[in-house]
C-alpha cells in the first residue's frame, strides 16, 4: 500500500474533487459519514458522552460534520471549537453554520476558558489538527491536549492524532493527543511507523474516502507499506518437477566459541524458508553442535577451534549469509577482509560482519552490488553515524544504501527495507520478537529466499514479512515473554501456510442454529 506525503494527500483530494466533479464539502461529508458509521456501529445508540474537539481548519470541519450526524441520531454530544487561529476554512464555516442551524451551539475555547470536564467513561473525538499542522501548538492548546490525554477517556483521532507532524518529530510529548485509535483517510502516514512518532497511539485504521483510483495508481511514493496482500504477489510457487538444486544453496558463515547457536538459528531460518541446500562454515568448536542440532545442514570448519581464521571452504553457494556469532577477532577481521576482495557470491550481512564493515568503511566498497545488510539500531548507527531524529535517520540510511548500492534492512518494530531510494515498511511482528537470536533467524530467512531465486530486495521485503508473521503466529500459543528465536524459526512453515489461508466465510444463521 502506498504511503502518501502531506503534499500528495492534498493533491489527491484536489484531483478527486476535479475528476469526480464533487465539491470539497462533499468530500468532507464522505469523511464525516464514514466516521459516524464507525462510531454508530460500535455504540448502537448507547449514550456515553461524546466530546468533539474541533480545530478551525478542515480537520475541525470533519469533526463538526460528525457532530451533526451524531446529533441527528440522538447521541449525547458536546462540541468545542479549539479557537487557536482566526483563519477558518470555508468547509469549517459551512459545517459550523449547519450545526447552528440545528441549534447546536459549540463551546468556543480560548486561552481564558476553564478546561472542560471529561469523565473516563466518555469518548473524545480529536479533530483539533489534521495534516495541516505546521508548527507546534501554542501552550494553552498543549495544556488542553494534556488535559484530554489525562482524562482516560477513549480518544478517537480524526486522520492523525492532533499535534503529530507528517515529516518531523514532536518535541513536547504533551503537545500531542495520545490517541487510542486513529481513523486515517485513504493512506497511512509515514510517522505512524517510526519509533519516535509511532508511540502516540495504539491502533490505526484506514477509511476509504474514495480518493480517485487513477491518482493512487499513477502516483509514485517514497514509502510503501508491506502486508500480506503485497507479499502474496511476490511468492514464487514450488514447481512439481523441482529438485533440491532448483532452490539454491545457502551458506551460513559465522559462529565462535559460545556463539555457535547464532549460526544454528540462521541455518534453521534458511532451511525452513525453502533453501534447497544449506551449509554452514564455522570454527571447529561448532562442528558437533551444528551437526547435532541440524542433521540437514552440511558443515565445514575453519582451521581454528574458537573463531574463524580463514575462508577456505569448498562449497559452491548461491548466496552467503554472514555474521551471526562471528566475533571480531583480529584474525577473523583479516580473513573476512581478504575474502571480500575476491568474493562475488551474493551476501546477506549481519551482526559482527556489519561491525567489521563499520570499523573499516573501505571494505563496504568490496561488497557485491545488491548485498543485503540487516542492522539493528546500534549496528545501523555504527554504519551510518548518529542521526538527529527518525526522519534524519531515514535520509542518512537512504544515502548509505545508494552510495554502497545495497539493500539496507533497518530492523525494529516496523522494519524498513531501503533500496534505490525507496522504502518498504513491514507490518508483521510483535514485541515478543525482541528476544535473543531473532535477528539471526531473519538473516537465514533472507539468505534462504535469495537461494531460491528471489531478487535481494524482494528476498528482504518478503523475508522480513514472513519472519514477523512467524513471530505473530508463534506468540498466539506462547505469549510475548516466552517467545524464543527457535520458536520463530520453527513457525516459518506456519507463516507460509497463513499466507494462503482465506478468511473464514461467515456461516449462514440457519446453519449455525442447526
Ligand atoms: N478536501 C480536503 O482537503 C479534505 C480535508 N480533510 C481534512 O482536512 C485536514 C487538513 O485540513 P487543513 O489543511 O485545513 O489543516 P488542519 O485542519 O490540520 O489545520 C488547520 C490550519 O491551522 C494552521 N496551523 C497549523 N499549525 C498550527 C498551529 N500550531 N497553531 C495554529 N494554527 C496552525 C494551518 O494553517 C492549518 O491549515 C485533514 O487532516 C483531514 O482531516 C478531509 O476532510 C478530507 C477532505
Ligand atoms: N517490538 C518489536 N516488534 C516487532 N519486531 C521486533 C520487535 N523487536 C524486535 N523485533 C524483530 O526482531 C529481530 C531482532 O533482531 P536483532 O536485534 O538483530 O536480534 P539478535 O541480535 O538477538 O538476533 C528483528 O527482525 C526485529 O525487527
Ligand atoms: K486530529
Amino acid at each position: 500500500m502506498k504511503i502518501f506525503t502531506g503534499a500528495q494527500i492534498y493533491e489527491a483530494d484536489k484531483f478527486t474533487i476535479e475528476k469526480q466533479q464533487i465539491t470539497s464539502d462533499e468530500l468532507m461529508e464522505r469523511v464525516a459519514t464514514q466516521i459516524f458509521n464507525w462510531l454508530h456501529l460500535r455504540l448502537q445508540g448507547a449514550q456515553p458522552k461524546i466530546h468533539l474537539f474541533c480545530g478551525i481548519g478542515n480537520n475541525g470541519g470533519d469533526g463538526l460534520a460528525v457532530a451533526r450526524h451524531l446529533q441527528e441520531h440522538g447521541y449525547n454530544i458536546e462540541v468545542y471549537i479549539v479557537n487557536y487561529n482566526e483563519k477558518r476554512t470555508d468547509e469549517f464555516l459551512t459545517n459550523l453554520k449547519r450545526l447552528k442551524d440545528r441549534n447546536i451551539w459549540p463551546n468556543f475555547l480560548t486561552e481564558d476558558n476553564e478546561l472542560p470536564q471529561i469523565a473516563k467513561e466518555d469518548i473524545v473525538l480529536d479533530a483539533i489538527f489534521g495534516i495541516g499542522l505546521n508548527r507546534a501548538p501554542v501552550s494553552w492548546v498543549a495544556k488542553l491536549m494534556n488535559h484530554i490525554n489525562n482524562s482516560q477517556a477513549f480518544i478517537l483521532a480524526v486522520d492523525v492524532p492532533s499535534g503529530l507532524f507528517l515529516d518531523k518529530v514532536v518535541t513536547d510529548p504533551n503537545a500531542i493527543i495520545h490517541a487510542n485509535h486513529i481513523l486515517t483517510f485513504q493512506s497511512p502516514k509515514l510517522a505512524f511507523f517510526l519509533p519516535e512518532t509511532g508511540i502516540y497511539f495504539n491502533q490505526w485504521e484506514i477509511l476509504d474516502i474514495g480518493i480517485d483510483a487513477e491518482y493512487i495508481a499513477k502516483t509514485e511514493t517514497e514509502f510503501d507499506l508491506v502486508s500480506k496482500n503485497e507479499v502474496l504477489q511476490l511468492y514464487l510457487p514450488r514447481e512439481k518437477f523441482a529438485h533440491k538444486g532448483t532452490y539454491g544453496h545457502s551458506l551460513i558463515i559465522g559462529g565462535g566459541y559460545g556463539k555457535v547457536g547464532a549460526t544454528i538459528l540462521a541455518s534453521k531460518g534458511a532451511l525452513n524458508s525453502g533453501s534447497g541446500l544449506v551449509s554452514a562454515y564455522l570454527p571447529r568448536c561448532g562442528y558437533i553442535p551444528m551437526q547435532t542440532a541440524m542433521p540437514e545442514v552440511m558443515v565445514q570448519t575453519s582451521k581454528s577451534d574458537e573463531h574463524i581464521t580463514d575462508f577456505n571452504f569448498d562449497i559452491k553457494a548461491t548466496v552467503i549469509g554472514i555474521g551471526p556469532g562471528l566475533g571480531q577477532h583480529k584474525e577473523t577481521v583479516e580473513a573476512f577482509s581478504k575474502f571480500l576482495e575476491t568474493n562475488t557470491t551474493p551476501l546477506v550481512v549481519d551482526a559482527d560482519a556489519l561491525n567489521i564493515l563499520s570499523n573499516n568503511k573501505k571494505l563496504l566498497e568490496l561488497l557485491p552490488e545488491d548485498s543485503v545488510l540487516t542492522p539493528h539500531p546500534k549496528e545501523l548507527e555504527r554504519l551510518i553515524g548518529e542521526w538527529s531524529n527518525d526522519f534524519d535517520k531515514l535520509e542518512k540510511a537512504k544515502a548509505f544504501s545508494g552510495q554502497y548500492k545495497c539493500v539496507l534492512v533497518i530492523k525494529g518494530a516496523h522494519t524498513i527495507t531501503l533500496y534505490k531510494g525507496k522504502g518498504f515498511i513491514n507490518t508483521s511482528g510483535n514485541p515478543g520478537m525482541a528476544t535473543a537470536g531473532s535477528g539471526d533467524v531473519l538473516t537465514g530467512v533472507i539468505t534462504g529466499f535469495i537461494a531460491q531465486g528471489y531478487s535481494p530486495v524482494i528476498a528482504a521485503v518478503f523475508g522480513v514479512y514472513l519472519h514477523g508473521s512467524a513471530g505473530d503466529l508463534a506468540v498466539e500459543s506462547l505469549g510475548y515473554q516466552s517467545l524464543t528465536a527457535s520458536n520463530i524459526a520453527n513457525t516459518i512453515g506456519g507463516a507460509f501456510i497463513e499466507l494462503f489461508r482465506r478468511p473464514e466465510a461467515p456461516q449462514a444463521q440457519e446453519q449455525q442454529q442447526a
